[in-house]
């Protein structure tokens, strides 16, 4: 698209699907993972307020847990986020996609780039937030922030039972591969279209793009917008809230 042709900023608001859904099993019992606190205030709340920190995002679609969309409306209504953003609360679905797609069916039509951001990826940074969406307005139409590995990363014949050795048969050049975060950002109309065309099991958004045949392109990730995943994550969030409290003199 030539830059004469590329819609303003005002003319094409951003608008962020966080899915919130999920039950957190690898966290272990407890509440929904993105209603569990970090130095507490829930997971969920530092996770919209790391997208509304960005002052291209003026609207925020949570996709709770199913029967938590009052609950969540509740605890939006008690933190304090910026008064520039509209923020929505949808139920979310079985599936992470469809999650997602819930959270789409509820985005009004005027907004034409569309981050989809993990309630689990609760410290990114407004600085990787940006970066995605300049990479959206700048054309692409899918854009994902990725790190580098810092493992070896071995391709196996998966074991039928669980802690049996696993046959190693292949290694990928780990120069080549990234490790891929959220917000994953998409020109509006290519992430719809992927939702409604793409079928069968999926782990993120912008590979349903990939399967459309379209080029998906990938800017720097932070390695502070890591995955709460396991318990250990937990231990390491709040490490990183410390860090930064430090760092703010307060
Ligand atoms: N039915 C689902 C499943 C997941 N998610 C969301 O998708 C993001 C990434 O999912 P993941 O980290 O796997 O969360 P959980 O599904 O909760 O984790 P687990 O697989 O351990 O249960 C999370 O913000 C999660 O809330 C969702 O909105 N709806
Ligand atoms: C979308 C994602 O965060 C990109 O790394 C990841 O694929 C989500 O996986 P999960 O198993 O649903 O946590």
């Amino acid at each position: 698209m030539s830059d004469e042709s590329r819609p303003t900023p005002a003319q094409n608001p951003v608008a962020a699907v966080i899915p919130a859904a999920g039950r957190g099993v690898r966290l272990g019992p407890g509440a929904p993972k993105a209603l569990r606190a970090l130095n507490g205030t829930p997971m969920l709340i530092h996770a919209v307020r790391a997208l509304a920190a960005s002052r291209h995002v003026s609207l925020v679609v949570v996709v709770a847990p199913p029967d938590g969309a009052a609950e969540v409306k509740s605890l939006l209504d008690a933190h304090a986020l910026p008064d520039r953003t509209d923020f929505l609360v949808v139920p979310g679905g079985e599936s992470r996609q469809e999650s997602v797609r819930l959270g789409l069916d509820a985005l009004p039509p005027q907004y034409g780039t569309v981050l989809v951001h993990d309630a689990a990826r609760p410290l990114v940074p407004v600085d990787t937030v940006d970066a995605v969406i300049e990479a959206v307005r700048d054309g692409a139409p899918a854009v994902v922030p990725a790190l580098p590995l810092a493992d070896t990363v071995k391709e196996v014949e998966p074991a039928t039972v669980a802690g049996a050795p696993e046959p190693v048969v292949a290694t990928p050049e780990r120069a080549r591969l990234r490790a891929v975060q959220t917000p994953q950002g998409f020109d509006r109309e290519t992430l719809l279209r992927a939702h409604e065309t793409v079928t069968g099991d999926v782990t993120d958004d912008a590979s349903m793009v990939e399967q459309l045949g379209l080029t998906v392109v990938a800017v720097p990730g932070h390695e502070e917008a890591f995955k709460v995943t396991r318990p250990l994550d937990l231990v390491l969030a709040e490490a990183v809230l410390a860090r930064r409290r430090l760092n703010d003199g307060f």
